[in-house]
């Protein structure tokens, strides 16, 4: 059985004529499935005998909502959603002005091991396909009965650890008969595997890149995030600089502010130091404060100065808004604690 979408037009038109369909049916059960359909008889203007045939060989793989949690403060909405093998996942929907925009999951868990992350704990169960990264978003545009318009790939799970189900995810959600987001509305976070940003470079991609780079020199990344044993932070610039050079796109740099560990003004120095001159922007992340990590966020104050320092050196700063605030959207939190019920 294969997750129907997975296929792209072209697939389906093709498995639809090798197995005794009309072709021409696969824009009408395309549609059907981008509608959110939970079953093939869902589909009225398709006969029961090709409902009855998809069925015997596929299954339909948006997620089901099982909880959903909606911030009276700003209407962010946290879902958790089985996956079609029982798998639980995280994803949340954030309401600006500008339009919707959902940040999805790419794996069930990973295995990166960041300290300050709750989607790490129990290690990496599996890779969502692409279907099931299209399906988070077939099933709360479905849920919210609106558009979404913007995609952030910060949920659980390290998108290049898991490269090839992203790629075929970042080359459908663009598609016009499907979701029809555009490239330069999607971002890529990633805690840095070199050799796959460099190769994600040479495909040209209008997307941003997000780099979780969350220190300013490798004896403190290592502290917290494994991946800095494998890769150094000059390396994970230097892939960055050929990012940047071949797609023309800022590149995010994400650091999350931990008390005590990253955010002296010394620390915001040598960051400008390793930034400048660079088409970049840096996020401000104050720490989302998960238990077993013991980390906390430093006061505002510190915060604010960390990004004076920044904006003096000409890098372009923002501070992450805090979204959800009520309803503990920090990652993966939400999912371990439904998995320990
Ligand atoms: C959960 S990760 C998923 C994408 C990718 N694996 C990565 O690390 O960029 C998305 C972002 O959330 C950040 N993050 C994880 N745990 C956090 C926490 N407790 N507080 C604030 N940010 C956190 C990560 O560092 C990363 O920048
Ligand atoms: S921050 Fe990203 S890479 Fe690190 S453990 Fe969490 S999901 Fe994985």
């Amino acid at each position: 059985m294969y997750n129907i979408i997975n296929f792209n037009e072209e697939e389906l038109k093709k498995w639809m004529k090798e197995n005794g369909e009309q072709p021409f049916r696969s824009k009408q059960v395309i549609n059907w499935i981008y509608k959110g359909i939970t079953s093939f008889d869902e589909m009225k203007n398709v006969s029961s005998k090709t409902q009855e045939n998809l069925a015997n060989n596929f299954y339909i793989g948006t997620p089901t909502i099982v909880r959903k949690l909606v911030s009276t403060i700003d209407g962010t909405i946290k879902y958790l959603m089985k996956l079609h093998d029982g798998n639980i996942i995280e994803c949340v929907l954030m309401k600006y002005k500008h339009g919707n925009s959902i940040c999805i999951s790419s794996q069930v868990g990973c295995r990166m091991g960041c300290t300050f992350c709750a989607s790490t704990i129990g290690g990496r169960v599996r890779n969502l396909d692409s279907g099931e990264m299209l399906g988070q978003i077939i099933a709360v545009s479905k849920d919210i009965n609106e558009r979404i318009s913007n995609v952030v790939m910060m949920g659980s799970g390290e998108p290049l650890d898991n490269y090839d189900n992203v790629l075929k995810f970042l080359e459908e959600v663009g598609k016009e008969y499907g979701l029809n987001i555009g490239a330069r509305h999607i971002t890529l976070s990633t805690c840095g595997i070199v050799p796959e940003i460099l190769e994600l470079s040479e495909k040209g991609l209008q997307i941003t890149l997000a780099i979780s780079l969350h220190a300013s020199n490798d004896e403190i990344r290592k502290k917290s995030m494994p991946i800095a044993n494998k890769y150094t932070i000059k390396e994970v610039i230097e892939a960055c600089k050929q990012y940047i050079c071949k797609t023309k796109r800022r590149v995010t740099f994400e650091y999350a502010l931990i008390e005590g560990l990253n955010d002296e003004k010394e620390h915001a120095e040598e960051l400008a130091t390793l930034l400048k001159g660079m088409l970049c922007h840096v996020n401000l992340i104050p720490i989302n404060e998960v238990k077993e990590s013991g980390y906390k966020k430093p006061d505002k104050k510190r915060i604010d100065s960390f990004k004076s320092i920044l904006e003096k050196n000409k890098i372009e700063t923002t501070v992450r808004r805090e979204m959800g605030a009520d309803i503990n959207a920090a990652c993966g939190q939400l999912r371990r604690d439904y998995v320990n019920e």
